[in-house]
């Protein structure tokens, strides 16, 4: 077990979950064509808020660069680590050794574009990585990670495949996990059909 190398909040326990959340302002560009640049950064908060939502129960944490996004994860109750101008793999890097220092042995990695994220809980019965693939089986939108295993993040497209690879090549259990609702990710216009199922994701006037 990590030892924790900062006060951790009273509440932080063997699992926690990590979202990485881009300033909502450049996020989602390639909805850029179908939504205005407000509905755009409205669409990425309330993608966020929902993955948020579904690690209650467990301590939440949000990796950014962003003001603004500290200030959004702040009110929703999660936890901020502050990984300034990185790029998503050391951002999330980062994150997962921030909370590892707080005791984490597993640290669930939820994408913050999943509208339909419900309980993320369950992950947290695996002692080993738990990869949820989006459902293209390219990218990967849920992946838990023991601490102790130093696996080495390779977001971008395809990587499913790549973290697959690296979870089998650090041994111990590994498993697959495809579900309809945390396999749907969002980032380009199709993919808004998924966001229809999610009540209050998009406003009714919104194209696409
Ligand atoms: N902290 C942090 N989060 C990131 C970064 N890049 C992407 N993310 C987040 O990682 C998750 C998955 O990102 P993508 O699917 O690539 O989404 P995106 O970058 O908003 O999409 P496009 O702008 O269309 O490329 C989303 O929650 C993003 O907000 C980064 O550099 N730092
Ligand atoms: C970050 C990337 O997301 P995508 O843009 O492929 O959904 C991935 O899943 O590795």
């Amino acid at each position: 077990m990590a030892t924790p190398s900062a006060a951790a909040p009273g509440w932080f326990g063997p699992a926690a979950v990590l979202v990485p959340v881009k300033a909502f302002a450049d996020a989602k560009l390639r909805l850029s064509a179908v939504l205005s640049p407000g509905r755009r950064a409205d669409l990425a908060r309330r993608m966020a808020e929902a993955v948020v939502r579904s690690g209650r129960g467990l301590p939440v944490a949000v990796v950014c660069d962003d003001r603004e996004v500290a200030a959004w994860a702040r009110e929703q109750g999660a936890l901020v680590v502050w990984a300034p101008g990185r790029g998503l793999n050391r951002a999330v890097q980062q994150g997962v050794a921030h909370l590892a220092g707080y005791g984490a042995e597993l640290v669930i990695v939820a994408a913050g574009d999943l509208p339909l994220a419900d309980d993320l809980r369950w992950v947290a019965d695996f002692a080993g990585t738990t990869i949820v693939p989006d459902r293209r089986r390219d990218g990967t939108n849920v992946l838990a990670v023991p601490t102790s295993s130093r696996f080495a993040f390779s977001y971008g497209p395809g990587s499913f495949a790549r973290h697959l690879a690296e979870a089998r090549r650090l041994g111990g259990p590994v498993r697959v996990v495809e579900a309809p609702t945390l396999g749907w990710d969002v980032d380009v216009p199709g993919d808004l059909a998924g966001v229809a199922g999610a009540a209050g994701m998009l406003p009714p006037d919104t194209a696409g």
